[in-house]
């Protein structure tokens, strides 16, 4: 069942609708240093994810179904038919299932620092989500930040770190939890054949969460796709190498006759 995600919109109010959706822990403002760039030419569209930021936290577990249905809900919400969609990790998760099953919905699809198959040992999700429920996702947050950069930035802008950490720690367990759920039980690579958006896939080089190899084989199984590997990256690649991430963007979606 679906629910009313929160949301902002920003851009021209006649350009192509491009949706952004983040990463599990996250917050719509992870999209912050797309912002210049895409409200140029996009009437940009981000969201909390529910369990999330200041979306509805339903009890767990959730579904990438249920993750999916949030959106279309969205922009059936927003009276749009048709957008370009950009997700990282867990949203780029939720774009796979959207133009698998709501192809007529998706124009091109941005596929970030993700994985068609749950990233990681059963086991360590299982654990991560057994400490979440006995000490909550403060009790997650450091190890997880420690995957969405690269050492080397970690080491330059300690504050970046710290409020990715708290962005983590202020995340509800339930829809933390609720959103592990998703990614344990998902399997998208049935359905990537089926998709016919026009496809960029972005793997950080040092991601360890979603590796490049990770990347390949989504791009190896969607017809229309197109593989990007970015070097001084880790799982947070919009955040650390914006301008890299931005010019991908926008040279993608740019693409689209609806863009021109
Ligand atoms: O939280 C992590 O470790 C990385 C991640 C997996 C899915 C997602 O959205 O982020």
């Amino acid at each position: 069942m679906s629910v009313d995600v929160h949301y902002t919109v920003d851009g021209p109010e006649d350009g192509p609708v491009v949706v952004l959706s983040g990463s599990l822990g996250s917050r719509l403002d992870m999209w912050d240093p797309q912002m210049a760039g895409l409200t140029g030419r996009f009437r940009v569209v981000r969201y909390d994810l529910r369990g999330h930021g200041s979306s509805p936290v339903p009890p767990a577990p959730y579904t990438m179904a249920d993750l999916g249905s949030d959106v279309l809900r969205l922009l059936d919400r927003l009276k749009v038919e048709r957008a370009h969609f950009a997700g990282l990790s867990i949203g780029g998760m939720t774009g796979m299932w959207l133009a698998a099953n709501a192809p007529e919905r998706i124009d091109r699809l941005a596929l970030l620092c993700t994985s068609a198959t749950p990233p990681g040992t059963p086991e360590a999700w299982e654990e991560r989500i057994r400490t979440v429920r006995t000490q909550g996702t403060a009790a997650i947050a450091p190890t997880v930040v420690s995957r969405w950069f690269t050492p080397a930035y970690a080491e330059r802008d300690p504050e970046t770190v710290s409020l990715f950490i708290d962005m983590i720690a202020n995340t509800p367990d339930e829809g933390y939890v609720g959103c592990c759920n998703a990614i344990q039980t998902m399997d998208l690579l049935p359905g990537l054949p089926s998709i016919t958006a026009p496809t960029l896939v972005v793997a950080g080089k040092l991601d360890p969460t979603s590796p490049p190899e990770h990347a390949e084989l989504i791009a190896s199984r969607i017809p229309n796709a197109r593989m990007e590997v970015i070097p001084d990256a880790a799982h947070l690649a919009s955040w650390e190498q914006a301008t890299f991430v931005n010019e991908l963007l926008l040279d993608h979606f740019g693409r689209s006759s609806a863009a021109a």
